[in-house]
């Protein structure tokens, strides 16, 4: 089996709005797969179409590469999706839970406290309304892990958490992938995090998926570069097009030029602007961030699939 969940060339539209145009993406066994969108990309969208809550207009989803439509309620079982579950804030977790595997039909009465304990909600006695962002959110997963998923889906799990509790999600998800082997497919806008956290990405905007890359992949990608800070702008661009050539260069919104080439010329590049007589507040190394990424696809309209 290649892929744990997939959809093919899936479009949506919502009168006369593209929410999703042939959209594929591939989730392998084991991974964690960052759908990575702005808002309005596209993504809770394409999860609603996955979970059967939208009907696309055209295109499959398949489940264990099986069209999920021969057999929906039975593959569904295999995912658990975390969609913003509302829970009755005046029970405690347990009785919370309890509930779900009473609508999952779940009668195996030590299930609750086995997705309690993996959450490491199991010792909480008080009621949900007393819950924390970051305690909720770690329910709303022991929600999900119900009755043994493959695959979890969560449609911006992030979302306003602290940072701390960012990081004990990130560290909880990881946990979960490694030790129960559950496969994630997570989307956010939340561009950094993401990066930290899934081992394969899907990028999204405006409704077209623009590329699906692996990490390492986008490590090689995310370009090495250096950032040149001048009194002026132009003229140093012009100072180093005549002596490095070819250059590679982009001027960004804090008139900074981004230079991709000649990286390890540094003090090549620092003789040319100072013997210029320009003012060098800043040459720096600089890796691409996933953000940066993301916005020269954008750019690009987007190309190639790894
Ligand atoms: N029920 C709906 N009716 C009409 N338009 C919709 C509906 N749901 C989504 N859309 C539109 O479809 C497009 C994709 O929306 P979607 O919610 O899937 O994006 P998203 O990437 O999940 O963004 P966000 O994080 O802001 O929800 C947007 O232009 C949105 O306005």
């Amino acid at each position: 089996m290649e892929n744990l969940l997939s959809t093919h060339a899936v479009t949506k539209t919502y009168g006369k709005q593209d929410a999703l145009r042939d959209v594929s993406i591939h989730v392998r066994p084991g991974e964690v797969y960052g759908l990575v969108g702005k808002n309005g990309a596209g993504k809770s969208t394409l999860f609603k179409v996955i979970m059967g809550l939208a009907v696309q207009d055209s295109g499959e989803v398949s489940i264990y590469d099986q069209p999920s439509i021969e057999n929906l309620e039975g593959s569904q079982k295999n995912i658990g999706f975390m969609y913003g579950s509302q829970f009755f804030p005046y029970l405690n977790a347990r009785k919370n839970l309890t509930y779900t595997c009473k609508l999952k039909g779940i009668t195996d009465k030590t299930e609750v406290d086995r997705v309690l304990k993996l959450v490491e909600l199991d010792k909480v006695k008080k009621k949900v309304k007393t819950f924390s962002m970051g305690m909720k959110q770690r329910l709303n997963i022991a929600n999900a892990l119900v009755g043994k998923p493959d695959l979890i889906i969560m449609d911006e799990p992030i979302n306003g958490l602290d940072p701390q509790g960012i990081a004990s999600f990130r560290m909880l998800v990881q946990k979960l992938n490694r030790e129960q082997e559950i496969t994630f497919l997570l989307s956010s806008h939340i561009l950094g995090e993401l990066g930290i956290m899934a081992s394969r990405f899907g990028f999204i905007h405006d409704g077209e998926l623009l590329s699906e890359i692996d990490q390492n992949t986008l490590l090689e990608k995310t370009e090495d570069q250096v950032i040149i800070k001048v009194d002026n702008p132009e003229k140093a661009a012009y100072l180093l097009e005549e002596q490095l050539t070819p250059l590679d260069y982009v001027v960004n919104g804090d008139k900074e030029i981004i230079l991709s080439d000649h990286i390890d010329e540094t003090n090549k590049i620092a003789k040319i602007l100072v013997d210029g007589g320009l003012e060098l507040y800043k040459l720096t190394p600089h890796q691409q961030t996933l953000e940066e990424y993301y916005l020269s696809l954008i750019h690009q309209g987007g190309q190639e699939n790894v």
